[in-house]
């Protein structure tokens, strides 16, 4: 699972993951979430991020629940990939729930929170576990001049409410670091992204975590 902050580096890194798999011979699935696009919940996710839902998006479990639903809505396709493919990258999973939403409750919440998280994820939806999470920690001034620069490449991807509040962004560093070090879930790989990653240096953890 590739984890990090909105313009973090992401997609960059799952796409050289899988180009140095690939040159090593193994076959690679990969799932970005949301599911713009694919996935009625993660349709109105957007439309939640972006303001078109009345006050949903004030609404931290409501989020994180429609975040989940798009999820557990592929979970029998990662199961699938999980069985024909060696390796399986995910651009955000279960950990964004908790980390994001986490954030914009007061610390006090965070432990029960996640663990929340948690329950409806993987027990109650049956999603499944991640072998490894892939930390990609960035600052946060990093990020949102990644995030703005892409903005700038592409103009149909305005910010959205999450990703213009810099207080939310540093809080969700924060929380992702706390994940990382208690091992959340699955075994946490922190990767230096503030520069270029070598994605090769990452494949021996990809198969030992
Ligand atoms: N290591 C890097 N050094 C410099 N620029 C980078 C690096 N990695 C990614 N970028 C650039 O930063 C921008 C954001 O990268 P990317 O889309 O991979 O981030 P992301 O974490 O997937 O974002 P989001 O979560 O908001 O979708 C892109 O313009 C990309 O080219
Ligand atoms: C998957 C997922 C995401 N989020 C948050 C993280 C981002 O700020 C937005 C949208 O994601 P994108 O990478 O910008 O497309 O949603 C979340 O809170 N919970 C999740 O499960």
């Amino acid at each position: 699972m590739i984890e990090g902050l909105d313009g973090a580096g992401k997609r960059t890194l799952a796409t050289g993951l899988t180009e140095a798999l690939n040159a090593e011979g193994r076959t690679v699935a990969s799932h970005a979430f949301p599911r713009y696009g694919i996935s009625v919940h993660a349709d109105l996710v957007r439309d939640a991020l972006y303001g078109k839902i009345g006050d949903l998006s004030d609404s931290v479990y409501g989020m994180a629940v429609l975040y989940a639903l798009d999820r557990r809505g592929a979970a029998d396709e990662i199961r699938k990939d999980l069985e024909e493919h060696d390796v399986v990258l995910l651009d955000r999973y279960v950990a964004s729930n908790a980390a994001y939403n986490a954030a914009r409750l007061h610390q006090d919440e965070h432990g029960e929170f996640v663990e929340w998280v948690r329950e409806l994820e993987i027990e109650r939806f049956g999603l499944p576990v991640p072998d490894l999470h892939l930390l990609l920690r960035v600052p946060v001034e990093v990020a949102a001049e990644r995030a703005a620069k892409r903005e700038q490449d592409d103009d149909a991807r305005a910010r959205d409410i999450y990703e213009s509040d810099g207080g939310l962004q540093a809080r969700c560093g924060v929380v992702y670091d706390g994940l990382a070090n208690i091992g959340w879930l699955a075994p946490w790989q922190v990767v230096d992204g503030r520069s270029n990653v070598n994605f090769r240096s990452l494949l021996g953890p990809l198969f030992t975590p």
